[in-house]
Formats: structure tokens, sequence, C-alpha cells
């Protein structure tokens, strides 16, 4: 089956990739055209703009930085919307549901059919295929898209109307986020007061807070290294926007907004392209003992 793919960044490569690896016909579109080639290699058809990709395929499969990124794709000139009458879309980026629902909207006015589908997992799983996918909107586009889920992830739900997949996101990511921020401090707090951080990751592994992050994290954070799977940018991207839908439903959030802090913080320091565990560098601002 054809398909459309737009966004080939650290996540759309490879999921692109694994489609292409499972007998997909796949034709990609990046706004930074030259990073389709290798996309070439594996046998995809590349798309002079998303206009065009969406005219060509059955349904269309979108992952992009953020909210502003998602709605130039769609509404933008040679967008989305040119083709989609009778077309299918489904947006992959984690954005907020405000965004979904505006993309929602039009393409359901032109007459395309929608369905968000945010993923849990990283660089990794989607090269692994095992992400988790968190769809909502048009039931049977995704029901259509499940060959396609099956490769892409390890379990996919569907959540009902388009708003709840891109909440559920930004809800996952924000404890993500904020646990992200203990670990680091926890590290810095073993270092500091004299103990082995790496015993320290022998000792949380035993226990109950045990987790797959701090196992794959904790031994690249202590050698300082944050090569890119998740970069930092879009972890602060999420915490502001879960942040947003605490506001909405008056939900009081004072660890996520000190954890959204932190990653500002660590965008500052220019550290916004690294991979979000960066922002344990923010912790280890210089030591006055008394
Ligand atoms: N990395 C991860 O671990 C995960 C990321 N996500 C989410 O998936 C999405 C993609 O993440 P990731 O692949 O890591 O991000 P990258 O930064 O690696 O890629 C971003 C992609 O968006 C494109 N883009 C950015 N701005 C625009 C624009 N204005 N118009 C058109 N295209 C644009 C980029 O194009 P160009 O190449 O031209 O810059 C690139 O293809 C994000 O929403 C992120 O939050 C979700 C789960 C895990
Ligand atoms: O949005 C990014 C999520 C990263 C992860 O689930 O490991």
């Amino acid at each position: 089956m054809e398909v459309g793919f737009l966004g080939l960044g650290i996540m759309g490569k490879a999921m692109a990739t694994n489609l292409l690896r499972h007998g997909f016909k796949v034709t990609v579109w990046n706004r930074t055209l030259s990073k389709c080639e290798e996309l070439v290699q594996y046998g995809a058809s590349v798309g002079e703009t998303p206009a065009t990709v969406v005219k060509k395929c059955k349904y269309t499969i979108a992952m992009l930085s953020d909210p502003s990124a998602a709605l130039s794709v769609v509404f933008d000139k040679d967008g989305v919307l040119d083709h989609i009458n009778g077309k299918g879309y489904i947006d992959m980026s984690t954005v907020d549901a405000d965004t979904s629902s505006k993309i929602s909207e039009a393409i359901k006015e032109k007459g395309g059919y929608f369905l968000e589908a945010p993923v849990s997992g990283s660089k990794k799983p989607a090269e692994d295929g095992q992400l988790v996918i968190l769809a909502a909107g048009d039931k049977a586009l995704y029901d259509e898209a499940l060959p396609a889920f099956d490769i892409l992830g390890k379990k996919s739900f569907f959540l009902g109307d388009v708003g709840n997949g891109a909440k559920m996101k930004l809800v996952v990511n924000m404890i993500m986020g904020s646990v992200m921020n203990a670990f680091s401090e926890g590290l810095t707090l073993a270092e500091r007061s004299g103990l082995s951080p790496a015993t320290l990751l022998d000792v949380l592994d035993l226990g109950a807070i045990s987790n797959g992050m701090f196992k794959l994290k904790g031994p690249t954070m202590l050698q300082n290294s944050y090569s890119p799977a998740f970069p930092l940018k879009h972890q602060q991207k999420d915490m502001r926007l879960a942040l947003a839908l605490g506001d909405e439903n008056a939900v009081s959030m004072p660890i996520a907004a000190a954890a959204n802090e932190a990653f500002k913080k660590a965008r500052s320091m220019g550290l916004g392209d690294h991979d979000f565990s960066a922002v344990h560098e923010t912790y280890k601002a210089p030591h006055h003992s008394s």
C-alpha cells in the first residue's frame, strides 16, 4: 500500500524506514528536502510538497516538531489541505489538543479524514517498531492504519475523540519530564554527598522505582553524554503544553512547573538540541560548600 510520510527527523526517519522494510510503498517529504535522500536508498519516492504526497497516497502520516510545524504543513501553500478530499491524514507529532482539533476540523471540512496518533517511546523503540501509539479521531482511518501501526508500535490505543491522544501524550511526558528532574537531582546529590552515582544506579534498579528510563539514561548521564534521542527542546515544549492543559483544568502542578523551569534553563544554556537528559547539567551549577 502507498502511504505518505511528512517529517524525517529523528522519529520520522526511523518510522518511515521501518514501513519501507516491511513492504510498504512510502512517499516521503521533509522541509529540508535533502534528508529524503537516505530514505530513497531504502526504496522511498519523494514528493516535492506535502500536497503532492497527499495527492498520491491513500493516507499520509506526519511526524513534525511542534504545533507551529504541524499547522504550517497543513495550512500553508502546497500544504496537506490542497488534496485531502477523500484521503486520510494521521498526525503522530506531539501537539496540544487545540492544534489537533484545528487540523481535524479543516481536514473534515475539505472532505478528508483525520486521526491524531502521538507516540510514547523514543529513537530506539521507533527503530525497533516498539512504539506505543495513542490514537484518537476517525475510527475507520484508525482501522485502516492498523497494519502500519502494527509495524511501528508494540501496542495501539484508540482513545475516542480528537484531543484525547494529544492529552494522554502530554500527561505521560509531563510525568517523564518531572521524573527526569528528580533523577538528575538525585544523581547530583549522591555525588556531592560523597556517594558513587554508579552505585546509586544499581540500588535504584533493584528497588520499587526501577524503570527503563533510569536504566537507559543513567549511565550516559554519568558520562555527561547527551546525544539526542529525544531533544530537550521538544521535552520543554511538552512540559509547556502540559502546563497549559493544567491551567485549562485548574490542576495545580508545582512539580511540573519546576521541571519546566529547569528545561527552560537548559535551553538558555544552549542544550536544546541535546537529549532531554541534559537537564542534568542545570543541577551541576558551581558548588560552594560552607
Ligand atoms: N525523539 C523522540 O524521542 C520523540 C519525539 N516525539 C515527538 O515527535 C515529533 C518529532 O520529534 P523528533 O523526530 O525527535 O524531532 P526532530 O527535531 O528530529 O524532527 C523534527 C521534524 O519536524 C520538521 N519541521 C520542523 N519545523 C517545521 C516546519 N515549520 N515546517 C515543516 N517541517 C518542520 C523538521 O524538518 P527539518 O528536517 O527541515 O528541520 C523535522 O523533519 C515531536 O513532536 C516530538 O515531540 C515523540 C516521541 C518520542
Ligand atoms: O516524546 C518523547 C517520549 C520519549 C520516550 O517515551 O522515551
